[in-house]
């Protein structure tokens, strides 16, 4: 007679489906009250007024993670069309104009819902340093007039301020080193090198630099649990337009009607006025007595008196400190790698001098046989490039290099460890993203406490789980298994 199946008693079978419908119902709950929120976004604006030009970021981060463990991404940037703001000194109404096509655009990417939480910040650097210095009414006007075109905007508004240089060097090497992912990780950070068209700052954390030797230098931070004694300095004058003038103005000292500039491509001539060239306190009080209205500024394209004249805007004759760059201004040793951003960028990119495993001498020759490059030529060459920039390049190049090498001293040996970067991670190199992480008090001082699984590790933790007490659960039904336990005995 056919055997019965045991497992085919009715107990057995409403115990295994209660037991597998339990266990599936547990793995379910589980993931269900622990799966990923669908992201919401909160958003942040940055206007960057820097002396050449005004520009626009967007920031974004998952609204969830606002308590310091979200990443910050920029998701936009425009670049405002005109000058920089303190080009408006005598016409401050048009600065505020020249941010509505930006800000629209801003208006557009920002959801609607949104615009009433999202921040907005205005930070001017070195342009309005020097109007505000020279004429404080006139920059007063400008800040003045941006503040109301801003406010018709429906974001929230936090005011426009001029950053101390101090403030745009560390936040500088905020950005850097938080889209790096260094500050989270507590890893060795990465030196901010940063080239305007007014100033220039170095940032860096140097084990020889506590901050007693040149406390001016100092800024102590404490991010997600680290300590940091960060070295910063800004040059103000030494962004590469003051520093072009500062040079000009080194050879036009006795008001001559022609000058011979070795930064400049043989072949290129222009008629400039001293007026103008005079007009910036970086060389104001420089200005020769009873020059001719203009001077022709011929160019003789040689790299190396190119870096003798340039070197010249340097003074390095006294340092009252153990060290200093320049100008008496204290310097610790230079330690780890470094990102090179803004102008640095633009100019070592047209060069193509981005790669600095090229030797310092191969790219003093390359610069050399670009700065003896016909001025014609190049224009063929390049004929989508605005002249003004394309004809600065050499000057730029040179500036880049003697600064690095003959000013803050990289070496040979450490110039590799230069990166010249736009950006990181699809957001800018620049001042603006620490800026808005400080002011949003984005990055804790000490390390967020983070789950000890991350979701996926959780969800495969509980379906190993469950798939065991599955398993222990039907080995337990072992005992009415008949056919395990009374096999038939074969006689
Ligand atoms: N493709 C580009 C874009 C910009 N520049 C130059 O790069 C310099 C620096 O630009 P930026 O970093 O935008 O400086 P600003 O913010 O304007 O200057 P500062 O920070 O000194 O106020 C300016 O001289 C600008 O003319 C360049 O040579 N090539």
């Amino acid at each position: 007679m056919k055997e019965k199946n045991p497992w085919h008693t009715p107990v057995t079978i409403i115990i295994t489906v209660i037991g597998v419908i339990a266990i599936v119902a547990l793995v379910t709950v589980a993931v269900l009250q622990n799966r990923p929120l669908p992201q919401k976004y909160k958003y942040g604006i940055v206007l960057d007024a820097g002396s050449s030009h005004t520009a626009l970021y967007i920031y974004e981060w998952p609204a969830e993670k606002d308590n310091n463990t979200g990443r910050v991404e920029q998701t936009y940037s425009c670049k405002v069309k005109g000058p920089g703001i303190s080009s408006y000194a005598s016409a401050p109404l048009k600065a505020g104009e020249s941010l509505s096509v930006c800000m629209q655009e801003a208006k557009q990417r920002v959801p609607g819902r949104r615009h009433s939480q999202t921040p907005l910040y205005l930070g001017a650097t070195a342009g309005m340093r020097l109007l505000n210095s020279e004429n404080s009414s006139a920059s007063d006007k400008v800040f003045q007039a941006v503040e109301e075109a801003l406010q018709k905007f429906p974001f929230s508004f936090q005011g426009a301020r001029i950053l101390s240089g101090q403030e745009e060097g560390a936040f500088g090497w905020i950005t850097v080193n938080y889209l790096d992912d260094r500050l989270k990780q507590g890893l060795e950070t990465k030196g901010a090198l940063d080239l305007g068209g007014a100033s220039t700052q170095i940032s860096f954390v140097s084990d020889n630099y506590d901050g007693s030797e040149s406390p001016d230098n100092a800024v102590t931070f404490r991010l997600y649990g680290n300590d940091y004694n960060l070295y910063t300095h800004s040059f103000l004058c030494y962004g590469k337009d003051q520093a072009l003038r500062m040079t000009l103005a080194q050879q036009t000292q006795s008001g001559p009607g022609t000058i011979n500039d070795p930064c400049f491509h043989p072949g290129y001539t222009e008629s400039r006025n001293y007026s103008v060239l005079y007009d910036s306190p970086c060389v104001s009080d420089r200005k020769p007595q009873g020059p001719p209205a203009n001077f022709t500024h011929i160019g003789t394209g040689d790299f190396q008196q190119c870096q003798e004249v340039v070197k010249r805007i340097f003074n390095s004759t006294h340092c009252k400190y153990s060290q200093c760059s320049f100008n008496g201004v204290f310097q610790p040793l230079l330690q780890g790698p470094f990102g090179a951003f803004s102008a640095y960028y633009f100019v070592m990119n047209f060069l193509n001098l981005t790669d600095t495993s090229i030797p310092l001498e191969a790219v003093r020759e390359k610069l050399g046989h670009y700065c003896a490059t016909p001025w014609n030529q190049l224009k063929q060459q390049h004929p989508k490039v605005k002249l003004k920039y394309l004809s600065e390049y050499c000057f730029s190049g040179t500036y880049i290099l003697t600064l690095l090498t003959e000013v803050y001293n990289f070496t040979s040996e450490n110039y590799p460890n230069i990166k010249f970067i736009r950006e990181i991670k699809g957001s800018d190199a620049g001042w603006t993203l620490g800026y808005m992480l400080n002011l949003t008090n984005m990055i804790p001082a000490e390390a967020p406490d983070s789950p000890p699984l991350p979701h996926a590790g959780y969800v495969s933790i509980v379906t190993v789980i469950a798939i065991l007490l599955l398993v222990l659960f039907i080995l337990s039904l072992r005992p009415l298994w008949p056919l395990c336990s009374k096999r038939p005995q074969i006689v």
